[in-house]
């Protein structure tokens, strides 16, 4: 089947990495791991402020239409984690399953998975996708979901072909 190249935006929550203290690791690993699912038309980095990620995520869909924005870094519990705050406060819906299937196998590597917010939601027809903040968690939580990525996008998008398996 044909696949769409979808339009992919990088969101890294970062104090460290915003005011140029730590080099992020992160977005340049989703840049990667994405590559076979679409382009990336935005990264950027910027602190953890739950106004500013908002504007940022609305922009992202309002303005740009992006269909897939990931982002990294502050679902944890720290006072100045509030990527989920924020994720919450821009999307329509949830997409529960996909949270829990990437909490679920990281709990199987780790019991301090238990400890990400992590929220995946639609915004119109752009799935939102939060991940933690470490190189090493981006990978085993974004590797969860790449099997069902593409199918996801193609329904938010609006392909009405049967789905069912046979
Ligand atoms: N599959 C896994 N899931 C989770 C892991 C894991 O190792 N594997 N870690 C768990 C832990 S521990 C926590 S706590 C939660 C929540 O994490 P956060 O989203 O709050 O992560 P941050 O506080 O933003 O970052 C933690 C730590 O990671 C490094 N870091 C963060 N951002 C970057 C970056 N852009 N580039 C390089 N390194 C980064 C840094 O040392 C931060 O202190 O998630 C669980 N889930
Ligand atoms: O600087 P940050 O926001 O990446 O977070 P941490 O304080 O967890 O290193």
């Amino acid at each position: 089947m044909e696949t769409k190249p979808y339009q992919v935006g990088i969101l890294t929550l970062s104090d460290k990495g915003a005011c140029g203290e730590r080099e992020d690791e992160s977005g340049p690993l989703l840049k990667e791991m994405v590559s076979g699912i679409g382009k990336v038309l935005r990264y950027q980095i910027i602190a953890d402020d739950q106004d500013k990620i908002m504007m940022m995520l609305s922009s992202w869909v309002d303005d740009l239409g992006l269909d897939l924005i990931l982002t990294t870094g502050g679902t944890g519990l720290s006072p100045r984690d509030v990527t989920p705050q924020a994720t919450l406060a821009v999307i329509d819906y949830q997409v529960p399953g996909m949270a829990e299937a990437m909490r679920a196998a990281s709990m199987k590597i780790t019991d301090r998975a238990m400890l990400s917010r992590a929220i995946v939601g639609v915004r119109h027809q752009t799935l939102i996708v939060n991940l933690p903040g470490s190189p090493r968690s981006v990978k085993e939580n974004f590797e969860v979901l790449l099997p069902v990525l593409q199918h996801a996008l193609d329904k938010l998008t609006g392909d009405t072909t049967d789905c069912a398996l046979s």
